[in-house]
């Protein structure tokens, strides 16, 4: 009954399946006892038919259990050893068939639970449960789709293509002050069952120098977290696309060595992979010691702690590379000296907030409410200001206008809605320039 139990844990050590397991052996040893006892008892039952019943591991278990009790109860009564080698001669007691089934058994069950094992628990990320998943998709017919995969990922931005550049140039160079350069880095989820595997990050391309504060944004699922997990987090795998300036620093002779894909332990982090090559390396700690990331940090903090906060970044970013991915565009203004727009796990754009915003800001926003009987007049105002005003929002009177920089000038705005007061009940105007927010709206509609 025992080896029963251990093959059924060992389908997992998780407690369902070993109660599962109990109850499948629990239920056999009852049915046994009141069946199948009797047909192997009964002299004039198919043999053949016992066989067929015994190919069920529990009856083949139950069979030479039940042989052994016969034996051990007869040499009881006249004095013999019980089940002898020599016994398994004897037609009648079909152990040769037994040990036969439950060998074979053995041999084809054994790797079938182990499979179950690894493909069955959720948490098991080891590199043979990946591999066995594969087989299983594989086996459904379920080939891995990989979400949108293109193997060459396109990249059409002009700045994006120079920031890809430039991370070609410092790892080319002998020296680099950047203390992080990501070539191409991608992630991509397998999906769990049927599900198709997904593409979270795609080929980012980013050098960070020491002193700089990189914010990283981009809408929920952009593929962020996933980014820096890839660089910082316990227990994600680096790709062998991913290279660390460390490679550079360690000299001119790695260059080679660097473009190919190096020894990866699933079990070290980014960091220590970092470590371990710097220090094999004769590297100095402080080396090492020069990145920080930060993910959503001020999020839920009250504006007194986050304004601390962003004192103490500003003040860490001395000598230090950080990596900080917002939802908040205010932070990302005040604290970052570059940031880079994802969206479905590729960079949009990259570069500081003011040339952002002059790079994607042709336009002048004009925000104006009124009640909202009178918003046909509004339109027909903005439409007077500039033939190509284009609408962006409306909401109970309040409403927002584009309107192209080449087209109107501030005074002009001032005299439209000075003249507008006449006729309309104006509540409310601004009249700004493109803020970072807008250029975040735009590069994320274009990418969607
Ligand atoms: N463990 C995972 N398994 C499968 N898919 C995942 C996993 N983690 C993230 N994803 C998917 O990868 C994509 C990128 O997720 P990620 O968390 O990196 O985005 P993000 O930009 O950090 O989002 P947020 O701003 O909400 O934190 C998303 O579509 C997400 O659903």
């Amino acid at each position: 009954m025992r080896g029963y139990v251990t093959c059924f844990s060992l389908v997992s050590n998780q407690w369902p399946h070993t109660v599962v397991g109990y109850q499948y052996v629990f239920g056999f040893g009852l049915l046994g006892a009141f069946l199948f006892q009797f047909f192997v008892e009964d002299r004039n039952f198919s043999k053949g038919a016992i066989l067929l019943l015994e190919l069920l591991p529990g009856f083949a278990l139950y069979r030479g259990l039940y042989e052994f009790s016969q034996y051990s109860l007869t040499g009881y009564y006249q004095g013999t050893r019980g089940m002898q080698w020599k016994n398994m001669k004897d037609v009648e007691n079909g152990m040769p068939q037994v040990f036969i089934i439950m060998f074979l058994e053995w041999l084809l069950i054994t790797p079938f639970s182990f499979y179950l094992d690894q493909f069955f628990q959720s948490n098991n990320s080891s590199f043979l449960g990946e591999k066995l998943k594969h087989l299983h998709q594989y086996l459904l017919g379920q080939r891995m789709k990989v979400q949108d995969f293109d193997t060459q990922i396109e990249i059409n931005k002009l700045d994006v293509l120079d920031e890809k550049k430039s991370v070609s140039e410092i790892l080319a160079s002998d020296a680099t002050s950047c203390a992080i350069v990501c070539d191409d880095l991608r992630k991509v989820y397998h999906g769990e069952n049927r599900a198709a595997s997904k593409y979270a990050v795609r080929g980012l391309s980013l050098a960070v120098p020491c002193g700089q504060c990189f914010g990283m944004l981009g809408p929920n699922g952009a593929g962020k977290t996933s980014s820096i997990n890839m660089v910082f987090a316990d227990d994600w795998a680096l790709k062998a696309h991913f290279r660390y300036s460390i490679y550079k620093r360690a000299g001119h002779q790695e260059r080679h060595e660097s473009n190919l894909s190096i020894l990866l332990w699933k079990s070290l982090t980014g960091r220590e992979h970092l470590l371990f090559y710097g220090r094999l390396k004769n590297l100095k700690g402080e080396i090492l010691d020069n990145v920080v990331y930060m993910d959503e940090p001020s999020a839920g903090l009250d504006p007194a702690s986050r304004n601390l906060l962003w004192n103490v970044v500003r003040k860490a970013k001395q000598g230090r590379a950080i990596i900080l991915t917002t939802h908040s565009m205010e932070e990302a203004e005040t604290l970052c000296d570059r940031v880079g727009i994802f969206v479905k796990g590729q960079l949009q754009c990259i570069g500081n907030c003011t040339e952002l915003k002059s790079r994607y800001g042709a336009s002048y926003i004009f925000t104006i409410s009124t009640p909202p009987s009178q918003e046909d007049e509004v339109v027909r105002m903005a439409l007077e200001l500039s033939s190509s005003s284009k609408q962006i929002y409306s909401l109970a009177g309040t409403q927002k206008f584009e309107i192209s920089k080449t087209d109107v000038t501030i005074a002009d705005v001032f005299r439209a809605v000075v003249n507008a007061k006449a006729c309309l009940n104006i509540l409310a105007w601004g009249f700004t320039d493109t803020t970072l927010e807008d250029v975040f709206i735009k590069v994320v509609d274009e990418g969607l």
